[in-house]
């Protein structure tokens, strides 16, 4: 684990002195947006058209940001025009790597051996941390974004023109400010909740975001009695987020980050939520739970020195969900 100071590398945790043993999430420093036209999107610079075989996607399998943007790539038709590189699960003195491994996808592009060093290819004197997930332009070599929520507003429709599945969408227009409002209740709580529990470093500031991430649980868990997805009958981007977290949870944040107040099998609504979600056609290609495993326990020697990685639990995502009544 590290950061970027002015281009060089330097290995050193999260720091949460400052912050009363709270966890902050750096913000992400790319920002452009892949359009249509190439014009500016709604922040950074422009000159990104869509087009095929001129990004690349740089992903970790057991991230679940960048989970997110894989399950866009898949649903909305990209693979054959988006190449796609995944690192190593393991993430320790020098980052996220390429070092070989089960599910490792080389680096085409630059033959790297580290992913700080794609970022000092797009800006030599960066200062920041290495995140995953980046999108890559092949053209104009460099990063568009590094931030997922909004690559995935990118895939959902910017390729459309140019060979993407159209008849996805997963924000519609109409579902928009809906949708916003799901994602900004969901990020805080769970999917950023999970990691504001589980890299505290105080007990007050581990209750704090455990005791908000169960509430809202319990509120989604109300929600799911009746829609079958979050806006209703069909499925949009709050499912996807708020997804690429349900199907961590058991497996890692229960034990790994100690958010064990329940488990998702005790909830019967978002148990059943998250099976409907994980047997969508293709969506179980994108879930490594090896890597998934790897990567939380063997990765964050502050929170579990000895590295070891849990053998269990057994689930079973692909038991009948039963979820279609909801929407007949
Ligand atoms: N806001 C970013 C967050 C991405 C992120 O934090 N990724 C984690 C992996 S799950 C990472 O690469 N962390 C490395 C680090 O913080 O040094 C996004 O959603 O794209």
């Amino acid at each position: 684990m590290g950061l970027l100071v002015e281009g060089k590398w330097q290995n050193q945790w999260y720091d949460t002195e400052a912050t009363g043993g709270r966890f902050q999430r750096d913000i992400s420093r790319f920002r452009s947006w892949v359009t249509v036209d190439g014009s500016a999107g709604p922040s950074g610079i422009e000159g990104f058209k869509a087009e095929p075989n001129r990004y690349h996607l740089y992903v970790s399998l057991a991230c679940p940001w960048a989970h997110r943007t894989l399950i866009y790539r898949k649903l909305k038709g990209l693979e054959d025009m988006i190449s796609v590189s995944a690192v190593h699960p393991l993430m320790h003195e020098h980052g996220w790597t390429f070092n070989e491994g089960e599910g490792v996808i080389p680096d085409p592009i630059f033959n790297a051996d580290y992913m700080h060093q794609i970022y000092t290819k797009a800006k030599s004197d960066y200062t920041g941390r290495v995140t995953v997930p980046v999108l890559w332009d092949k053209k104009n070599n460099t990063i568009v974004s590094n931030e997922s929520s909004e690559i995935i507003r990118m895939f959902n429709s910017a390729f459309d023109e140019v060979g993407a599945n159209k008849d996805v969408n997963f924000l519609p227009e109409a579902l928009r400010s809906e949708i916003d409002e799901l994602n900004d209740y969901i990020y805080p709580n769970i999917n950023n909740g999970v990691y504001k529990s589980g890299f505290a470093t105080t007990q007050e500031a581990y209750e704090e975001a455990v005791v908000d991430l169960f509430k809202a649980l319990d509120t989604i868990e109300a929600r799911l009695e009746k829609n079958r997805y979050l806006t209703g009958d069909t499925i949009t981007e709050a499912d996807w987020r708020l997804f690429t977290t349900l199907v961590r949870f058991d497996p890692v944040y229960v034990g790994h980050f100690k958010c064990n107040i329940k488990r998702i099998v005790d909830y019967p609504n978002l148990w059943g939520y998250l099976r409907d979600l994980y047997q969508v056609p293709g969506v179980a290609d994108t879930v490594n739970m090896d890597h998934i495993k790897t990567h939380y326990y063997g990765s964050h020697d502050t929170i579990n020195p000895t590295l070891i990685v849990p053998v269990g639990p057994e689930i079973d995502f692909m038991t009948p969900h039963g979820r279609e009544k909801l929407s007949a």
